[in-house]
């Protein structure tokens, strides 16, 4: 850079680090304000939660919505308070988060980004273990993929979400972009691939036209292919970036997936009841007596009481009777008026009723 410029750009520079000192003391004073926040919560139940998703998602949605923002954009709004809230829930009590691991999983950054990165990791080996680790207290909460734009369901979280005691306090989509990698960035004498049977599939056209021979190996998450990749020169894998810098891959090819738009819903499970934040969804699975219309009444009362369905989705019940659970989500808290109504209509109807959870709508 030539003198001049710098002249012109050094009393810029002198105000940025003016104001980054500002927002540091700020910052600095915010975490105290949250350390009394703990006192109060530890005072009134020395073990209670220290997280409130309502509230986090309020602070987030009340910035996004101020005057005061432009022009730092929302998304980057939602990305740094995300982290200060992380910072300062970690210094009332830390969080643990369980997540179909090893390192670099999909799941794992789904947790990063709901809860930010002052968490404590729980790598898990399957999706059974993520929830058995926050039933057992061993994590405060577990993050779950529940559907994928390309594939559909994962049906191991829905059959897992029916009989588990745990309640959903919050939802993340995310891109999913996959890659190629192996142990030197070259195919040469690899013969096949590890990854998840989703992801697999995710990506069945392109490897169908680029790589048409390679076996293709299902293995129980990507980040564990990655994993496997990392000691086995004959295999590539296919996962996203944060497992190629895990588990030290290089990458041939970026953005595989055969929908460029490729998108996982994740689900934030625990034990907590979330209040109202202002702009819920509401969860619950349904069986209807096997009977003629039985679907239709099902849905009415929603209907009647105006409130959205945002998703349905069903189960086989394996009775071998054709009988179906249905997964359904609803626009709304479970205490608003019309949702409370909605509910008390379907459990009253239903041959199963089980409400899943409210939790701010992403
Ligand atoms: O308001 C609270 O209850 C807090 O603990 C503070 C705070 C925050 O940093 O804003 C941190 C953790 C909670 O999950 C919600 C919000």
């Amino acid at each position: 850079m030539d003198d001049a410029l710098l002249a012109k750009l050094a009393p810029l520079r002198d105000r940025i680090d003016a104001i980054d000192t500002q927002i540091l003391t700020l910052l600095a004073e915010r975490a105290r304000t949250a350390q009394a926040v703990g006192d109060v919560k530890h005072a009134a139940h020395a073990d209670g939660p220290v997280l409130r998703p309502e509230r986090e998602s309020q602070v987030i949605r009340r910035l996004q919505a101020s005057e005061h923002g432009a022009p730092f954009p929302a998304d980057a709004i939602a990305a740094v308070w995300t982290e200060i809230i992380s910072a300062c829930r970690g210094l009332e009590r830390s969080l643990t988060a369980a997540f179909l691991g090893p390192q670099g999983s999909f799941s794992e950054q789904a947790a990063f980004e709901q809860f930010g990165h002052a968490i404590q990791g729980l790598a898990c080996p399957s999706f059974d273990e993520v929830f058995r680790a926050v039933e057992s207290d061993q994590a405060d909460v577990g993050m779950v993929p529940v559907e994928n734009s390309t594939e559909g369901a994962v049906n191991r979280t829905l059959d897992l979400l029916l009989t588990s005691p745990l309640r959903i306090l919050g939802e993340r989509s995310l891109v999913i972009r996959h890659c190629l990698m192996t142990r030197n960035g070259s195919m040469e004498g690899v013969t096949r691939v590890y990854s998840h049977p989703q992801s697999l599939a995710q990506c069945q056209g392109w490897l169908g036209r680029l790589h048409p021979t390679l076996e293709r190996v299902p293995v129980s998450s990507n980040a564990e292919a990655a994993r496997l990749a990392a000691s086995d020169p004959t295999a590539a894998a296919i996962a996203g970036e944060a497992a190629a810098r895990a588990w030290k891959l290089e990458i041939v090819s970026a953005g595989i997936q055969d929908d460029p738009h490729n998108r996982t819903r994740f689900l934030a499970i625990g034990k907590i009841d979330t209040l109202p934040s202002g702009r819920d969804k509401t969860s619950l699975i349904l069986a209807v007596p096997n009977r003629a219309g039985a679907v239709y009444d099902m849905l009415s009362p929603m209907a009647a009481n105006g409130v959205s369905m945002t998703r349905f989705e069903s189960r086989p019940a394996r009775t071998g009777q054709w009988e179906y659970f249905f997964y359904v989500d609803v626009q709304g808290h479970r205490d608003d008026p019309a949702v409370a109504r909605t509910l008390a209509t379907l459990e009253s109807q239903a041959a199963f009723f089980k409400v899943l959870g409210s939790y701010p709508a992403q």
